[in-house]
């Protein structure tokens, strides 16, 4: 395979069943190859995610002190502000490289019902307050109103991954129904000083969950996703369109039959790095912390025993960690 695979989601997304079967076969094909595709056709609103870019880029683009004041009090928190310096993704997949050259803003869901999946002990690790900083006005509207479109879209394409899997349809959605999806803005600053060695503006990395639905932008130093026999493709971000990947979650779950790549994000050219920032937003969509993931396979062929999404998640949270925030 020499480029990333687009899906035209439209007509699945339209309810016929035949398109929907289609697709999702579709899917099954490219994410037993590369874990990789573009989506088209995915209706959510271009208002709704140039809303959330801009509240990213003004936020950023704040001076780093006010930045700071959205680093959440307590260390290791999947929530406010993280800036450069304190995660190196490498890290989850046991490869030591310096630091990634990025800062981020980590948030969750903004609201969830009073009952104790998400109020007890446990739910509250998962369930946190967002912590918006004061500036930009309307970040958080931006962010729920995101939000609320990818949870639309996964619901929709975690079943058409499960008609392209042969099991039915519905069969993750009271897998995913409390989910507890975080979800990233990556700025990568322009770089004013060469990077060190072995440092990327996010290093060789695989994702954690289940499906990840990034909205990027095409500018020098960008996505790259890793093939089977080890080749880089560049992967194209366009704004107006989604990059979904797999992540180690799934693969696990469908017993390594689709495949979580592994990506990483490159520095600019040096005739570019100085004049180079991006912004992109992540979803990474996870399972309600209490679903068991077990193997999709026929009996006794379980390549892994089950285990649990939150516990799952912890571990590579864990795992990634260079510094302290
Ligand atoms: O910024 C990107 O294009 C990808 C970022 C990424 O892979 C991640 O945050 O896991
Ligand atoms: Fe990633």
């Amino acid at each position: 395979m020499s480029d990333i695979p687009v899906i035209d989601l439209s007509s699945a997304l339209g309810g016929d069943a035949a398109a929907r079967l289609r697709t999702g076969r579709e899917m099954d094909r490219i994410c037993r190859e590369i874990g990789f595709f573009t989506i088209t056709g995915h209706g959510v609103p271009a208002a709704v995610m140039d809303g959330l870019r801009d509240k990213g880029n003004a936020f950023f683009g704040l001076p780093l002190q006010e930045k700071l004041r959205a680093v959440h009090p307590v260390k290791g928190t999947p929530r406010g502000y993280i800036a450069l310096g304190v995660e190196a993704l490498s890290h989850g997949n046991a490869v030591e490289t310096p630091p990634d050259l990025k800062e981020y803003y980590h948030f969750g869901r903004e609201s969830w019902p009073g009952e104790p999946y998400y109020t007890s002990e446990e739910g509250l690790r998962y369930f946190r307050p967002n912590l918006w900083p004061e500036q930009p006005p309307g970040f958080a509207d931006a962010a729920a109103a995101y939000y609320a479109e990818m949870e639309k879209l996964t619901v929709e394409m975690m079943r058409l991954a499960a008609l392209g899997l042969g099991i039915p349809e519905r069969f993750f959605d009271d897998k995913i129904d409390r989910h507890i999806t975080a979800m990233r803005l990556n700025h990568y600053p322009e770089q004013l000083t060469p990077p060190a060695p072995g440092q990327l503006r996010a290093g060789a990395h695989t994702d954690y969950g289940l499906l990840t639905i990034l909205n990027g932008e095409n500018v020098p130093g960008g996505l790259q996703a890793q093939t089977r026999d080890g080749r880089w493709l560049d992967v194209e971000t366009d704004p107006r369109s989604f990059v979904v990947n797999i992540g180690d979650l799934l693969m696990r779950w469908t017993n390594d039959r689709w495949v979580s790549n592994v990506h990483r994000v490159v520095n600019p050219p040096d005739s570019a790095a100085a004049r180079s920032r991006r912004l992109s937003i992540a979803f990474f969509h996870h399972p309600n912390y209490d679903a068991a993931i077990e193997c999709i396979a026929p009996p006794g062929q379980a390549k892994y025993p089950p285990v649990l999404s939150g516990a799952y998640r912890d571990e590579k949270y864990r795992q990634t960690r260079v510094a302290a925030a």
